[in-house]
């Protein structure tokens, strides 16, 4: 069942990819999540020193934990590509950290070949906080 704040959160990671500071790959990408009845989002941020750089879901993801938030209720992502967009693991890892069984996960791209996630498929076996605890 897809989530009523499906299309919205996809405008609004549309919206947010016209901001993304892209000198370098030219590739634009946005996010966008749902937490709390708010919508945060983000888009990617280059740096001369490559390494550096900030994915779009990192950036939404984290404006959002810096305003509080600990859970994301849906999150939709967006970039120019063929398919749909795929997140790259150290964002999926991020993602992770803030989604649960429920979460879900839209790629999209400009075309609106979209695809619905969950945390499960994105990241099979992702790190967890209990990971550190020998008792598991
Ligand atoms: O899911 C993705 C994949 C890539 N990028 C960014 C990082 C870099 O700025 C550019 C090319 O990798 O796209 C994202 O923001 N999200
Ligand atoms: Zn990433």
């Amino acid at each position: 069942m897809s989530h009523p704040m499906k299309d919205s959160l996809i405008e609004a990671a549309i919206q947010a990819r016209s901001s993304a500071y892209v000198p370098y790959s030219h590739f634009q990408v946005g996010a966008a999540l749902l937490a709390d009845g708010t919508v945060y989002s983000g888009c990617n941020i280059e740096n001369a020193s490559f390494g550096l750089t900030n994915c779009a879901e990192r950036t939404a993801i984290f404006k959002a934990a810096s305003e509080g938030i600990r859970r994301i209720e849906a999150i939709a992502v967006v970039a120019d590509t063929k398919g749909p967009v795929s997140p790259c693991g150290a964002c999926r890892q991020v993602i992770a950290e803030f989604a649960d069984e429920h979460t879900l996960i839209y790629l999209t791209n400009l075309s609106g070949d979209t695809e619905e996630w969950t945390m499960d498929r994105l990241l099979p076996g992702y790190f967890q906080a209990k990971d550190m605890d020998k008792s598991n």
